[in-house]
């Protein structure tokens, strides 16, 4: 598949003297759903508003289907519809109004049925002719995504879409997102949620302190770095491990009433039935078992954590 956007060392240092991006190179294929994960203060917006161009960027090369972003800005930004991560539009105006006047700012001449269809899909039609003040924060939120769909956009940044969103809402945007995906767009979206990137994306590039620290397939990166867990539940509570079995990855719940074995997913051999022989051996019996994958969560802050260190070993 080839790349709609393509990011080539990419670094940005603010007026502060602040470094919020060190070289990035990232390319995202035209129709996937990307996800771009980190904490707070990682990077993701200020790489979002170069690509979009609201921030300049100190060194590097961005093009958005085949327009260099800032040699040909007007070209590259008609591809892009950006959903801010703060709500702002004017309140006093009409739903349909706003939308309309966003197409126009593209030098789009006026498609009533294209912005009656994204309304629709929005389920916002009913609340066209709405003052946006009148609306819920969830309407107001699609109402941003109407304006960034107005221009018919093949790209779509949605920058934390679903912070501070209801489940039900959150769902709902979830469903829209990969709608839209099916008719083709391709989707860039920013979050703090694991949840949403392991429920929605087809690529995750995981961003800590301004770089880009790992993009990876999801599937791959859940098998890749997925460890399972073997729980077994005991039929006679533990005081402690016997001496034989401390050498296996094993551990004890403080009740006693639980062994948890580690095991690698890609390991040839998990070493399970030589732990069921040894538990056999000592007399260990069990009467219920589970095995559980390591979550992206859990995933995402080890990956995370271990950049930290290293960053301060780096540095002593
Ligand atoms: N205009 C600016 N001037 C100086 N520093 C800035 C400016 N804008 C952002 N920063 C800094 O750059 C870093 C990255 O900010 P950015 O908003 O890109 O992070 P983020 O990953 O989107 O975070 P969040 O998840 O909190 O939105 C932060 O340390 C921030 O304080």
């Amino acid at each position: 598949m080839s790349a709609i956007i393509s990011v080539q060392h990419l670094s940005k240092v603010y007026d502060s003297g602040f470094q919020a991006l060190r070289d990035v190179s990232l390319d995202i294929r035209r129709g996937e759903i990307f996800a771009l994960l980190g904490p707070n203060g990682a990077g993701k917006t200020t790489m979002i508003s170069i690509i979009c161009g609201i921030v300049n960027p100190s060194s590097g090369h961005i093009t958005a289907d085949g327009h260099d972003i800032i040699k040909d800005f007007r070209a590259a930004r008609s591809k892009i519809g950006l959903v801010p991560q703060e709500l702002c539009t004017d309140g006093f105006e009409s739903v349909l109004s706003t939308v309309n006047f966003s197409r126009g700012l593209f030098g789009r001449p006026p498609n009533k049925a294209y912005i009656e269809q994204i309304l629709r899909q929005l389920s916002l039609w009913d609340k066209r002719d709405s003052r946006i003040m009148e609306l819920s924060g969830g309407m107001k939120r699609r109402v941003m995504i109407a304006k960034a769909l107005s221009h018919e956009p093949e790209i779509l940044f949605l920058d934390e879409p679903t912070a501070g969103v209801d489940v039900e809402l959150r769902r709902d945007m979830w469903e829209m997102v990969r709608g839209l995906r099916e008719r083709g767009v391709t989707i860039i979206l920013t979050t703090h949620y694991i949840e949403e990137a392991e429920e929605m994306a087809d690529r995750i590039g995981v961003i800590s302190r301004g770089e880009l620290i790992l993009v990876e397939e999801k599937s791959a990166l859940m098998d890749k770095l997925g460890q399972k867990q073997l729980r077994l539940q005991l039929q006679k509570p533990l005081l402690e491990l016997p001496t034989e079995l401390q050498d296996y990855p094993l551990s004890l719940t403080d009740d006693g009433l639980e062994l948890i074995y580690h095991f690698d997913t890609q390991s040839e051999q998990t070493g399970i039935a030589d732990l069921f022989r040894r538990l056999d051996e000592h007399g260990i019996d069990y009467k219920d078992l589970r095995s559980k994958q390591r979550s992206l969560e859990e995933i995402f802050v080890s990956l995370v954590s271990e950049r930290a260190t290293a960053d301060t070993e780096a540095a002593e």
